[in-house]
């Protein structure tokens, strides 16, 4: 089954800034893409597209079988609440509680009263505790998230997602707050969450050695457009070199 498939998708930023242009890409479920490339590539803006957050000006977009741009508001809402997405800046009210976090990722699949009501008093524990365990977190569960380090807050991002359990999972520099060996067990952590629910997962890197060693299909932005889309074994320093290196670059390779 496909996950996604973007035609010809091109974004422009309402100032007039183009991010994408002219993308076209298909993942069947259950792969595993990092997305790599300079700063300002178009990878978060690429992310946003996969995420039904944002609808490109150009082209189409099939997301889990349907065109999100043509749904209802109410399936709009089931679509988005099955894509889950680990944000660059994890967007948590500073005095919320961990827990209360970490349940947010299943706002969308509940009805109204529940969503409400977990807000204001954790109706599952257990299952945040979990997710939370999983990356080390779980003696964390009721802290005040500004009480946390800025990789904690991270972590708890990715948590969150991982409650969700959504069939498309973003990410989008998940793992840049973290240290060496904490950034390998997170992306060990995303990857195995993936492999077990059947998910798609498609993260941003800058860390170019921990997209070659958790992602079997790595694929190069930049300028807004695909460079490389490659098994990672394929993706050699002069590709790389090309990629972020300017002109000079793009003629060694
Ligand atoms: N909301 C916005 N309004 C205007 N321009 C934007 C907006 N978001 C991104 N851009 C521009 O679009 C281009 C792509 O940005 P994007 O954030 O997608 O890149 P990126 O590869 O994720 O960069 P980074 O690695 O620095 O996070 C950049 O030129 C950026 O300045």
């Amino acid at each position: 089954m496909q996950a996604f498939a973007l035609d010809g998708a091109g974004v422009v930023h309402a100032n007039g800034q183009r991010a994408l242009a002219g993308i076209t890409l298909a993942a069947r479920a259950g792969e595993r893409i990092a997305l790599i490339g300079p700063s300002g590539a178009g990878k978060t803006t690429l992310l946003r597209v996969l995420g039904a957050a944002l609808r490109p000006g150009e082209g189409g977009a099939m997301l889990l079988g349907a065109d999100p741009w043509r749904l209802g508001a109410r399936e709009l809402r089931r679509l988005r609440a099955r894509i889950g997405t680990v944000h660059q800046a994890a967007p948590i009210p500073p005095r919320q509680r961990v827990v209360t976090a970490v349940l947010a990722g299943r706002l969308g699949q509940w009805p109204r009263w529940r969503a409400l009501l977990s807000l204001a008093w954790p109706l599952d524990t257990a299952g945040p505790r979990e997710a939370l365990a999983r990356l080390d977190l779980a003696d964390r569960l009721f802290d005040r998230c500004d009480r946390l380090s800025g990789g904690q807050l991270q972590r708890v991002g990715v948590a969150r997602v991982l409650y969700q359990r959504p069939a498309l999972l973003l990410a989008d520099e998940p793992v840049s707050a973290l240290d060496p060996a904490l950034a390998d067990a997170t992306l060990r952590v995303l990857a195995a969450q993936a492999e077990a629910t059947g998910a798609t997962l498609v993260a941003s890197l800058h860390a170019v050695e921990l997209a070659l060693r958790h992602f079997p299909r790595v694929i190069g932005l930049r300028d807004g457009r695909i460079a490389f889309d490659l098994p990672a074994a394929e993706v050699t320093p002069a590709r790389l070199a090309a990629l972020y290196g300017g002109e000079a670059g793009a003629r060694a390779a």
